[in-house]
């Protein structure tokens, strides 16, 4: 198959009456492109807010309001940009407006709309504000495409100065065909001063990463270890997020030794997407909870084309066709493609009933 900036074309088409050869554009590359332009524009503004309004004080204080405030503002920042290309496109976004309206939430909205408008390219009203934040709430499906959006996973890692993602994913019939990942904090080679990559896949056409502000894209792969006694594996920091108990056992059981590396938000798909951790696990805490498909979709897409597998902790594949939830899955597993089968085994082992 042809490649054209190290990306598959569908097919090379020759105009037989000119002999002139078109390059078709490769599937979803217009998507690709306003895709990581919208998630680069967010990451900014996050960082911003980061700079701005994070402080020891509201550490101290326990304020998630900085936080709030770039949820929103990174929310409007994506789905204004997503409705400017793709106007007919419906978004499966994380907020909505509602504490955002009213008296109750004017000074809030003050701050996203003051927010947006010092970091965005072009002025937007309050109305247009709030517009965009609420284009996020498609029901989602099984039939026809739509995006999903997580504006900030891991907003207790954005609170601590830690790992955070700006997410943002598209799906077709319930498949996930392209994601974005912009994660600020994330080093861009592991153990590197230099922080802030971006991660993009498309289907069938490899995983990349580069610099958050910009350079040349890198083909990034999973790990190839075939020795589970070799892996090391990550985490949630959050034991209410998944079972920090249950993944020891699991590892035991594996003959992991290497200590979990523990980190907010989808940045754990990007560190197996690269070969930084062999294994990602997420484990039931509460047999009500269902996983949301802003959390997984883009991080799904990217590990898949970096060669890694996801599946739940049954290793059924994460199923987005129903709707804004995960509703038919528990769980996570995301490895190395080489330790997939083995590593579910041992959740099954673990996990016994718990796990059907
Ligand atoms: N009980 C739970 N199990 C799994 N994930 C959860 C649970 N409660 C919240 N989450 C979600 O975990 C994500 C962060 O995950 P991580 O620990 O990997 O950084 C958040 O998007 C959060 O959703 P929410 O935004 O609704 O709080
Ligand atoms: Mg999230
Ligand atoms: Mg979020
Ligand atoms: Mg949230």
């Amino acid at each position: 198959m042809a490649r054209y900036a190290g990306r598959k074309l569908a097919s090379e088409q020759v105009n037989q009456s000119t002999r002139r050869i078109s390059i078709p554009l490769a599937y979803l590359a217009n998507e690709r492109q306003v895709a990581i332009q919208a998630v680069e524009q967010a990451s900014k503004l996050c960082q911003a807010v980061f700079n701005r309004l994070v402080t020891s004080e509201t550490l101290t204080k326990k304020d998630k309001s900085p936080v709030t405030i770039a949820d929103f503002g990174a929310q409007a920042v994506v789905n204004a940009i997503l409705a400017e290309h793709f106007p007919a496109d419906p978004i499966v976004g994380e907020e909505d407006s509602k504490d955002l309206q009213g008296d109750a939430g004017k000074e809030m909205r003050n701050k996203v709309v003051d927010l947006v408008n010092s970091v965005g390219d072009r002025p937007m009203s309050e109305a247009e504000v709030l517009q965009a934040i609420d284009r996020g709430q498609y029901a989602g499906g099984a039939t026809g495409r739509h995006w999903t959006l997580d504006p900030i996973d891991g907003t207790k890692g954005f609170l601590r100065g830690e790992q955070y993602a700006v997410c943002l994913a598209l799906i077709v019939d319930g498949q996930v065909r392209l994601g974005v990942l912009g994660c600020p904090n994330l080093e861009q080679k592991q153990g590197s001063e230099s922080k802030g990559v971006l991660m993009v896949a498309v289907d069938g056409q490899g995983a990349f990463q580069r610099a958050l502000d910009g350079g040349a894209e890198t083909p990034i792969r999973a790990s190839s270890v075939s020795d589970t006694t070799q892996a090391a594996f990550c985490e949630s920091v959050e034991s209410g997020h998944t079972s920090h108990g249950d993944s020891e056992r699991i590892s035991a059981l594996l003959g992991i030794t290497k200590a979990p590396v523990r980190m907010d938000s989808q940045c754990k798909y990007a560190a197996v997407a690269r070969g930084n951790a062999d294994v990602y696990l997420r484990l039931p805490t509460r047999a009500d909870y269902e996983e949301k498909i802003w959390d997984h979709a883009a991080g799904n897409v990217i590990v898949r084309e970096a060669g890694g597998r996801v599946g739940d902790i049954t290793g059924k594949p994460l199923d987005f066709s129903h709707g804004r939830t995960l509703a038919q899955n528990r769980g996570v597993v995301a490895t190395s493609a080489g330790i997939f089968d083995q590593v579910v085994g041992a959740v099954q082992n673990v996990l016994g009933s718990k796990a059907v």
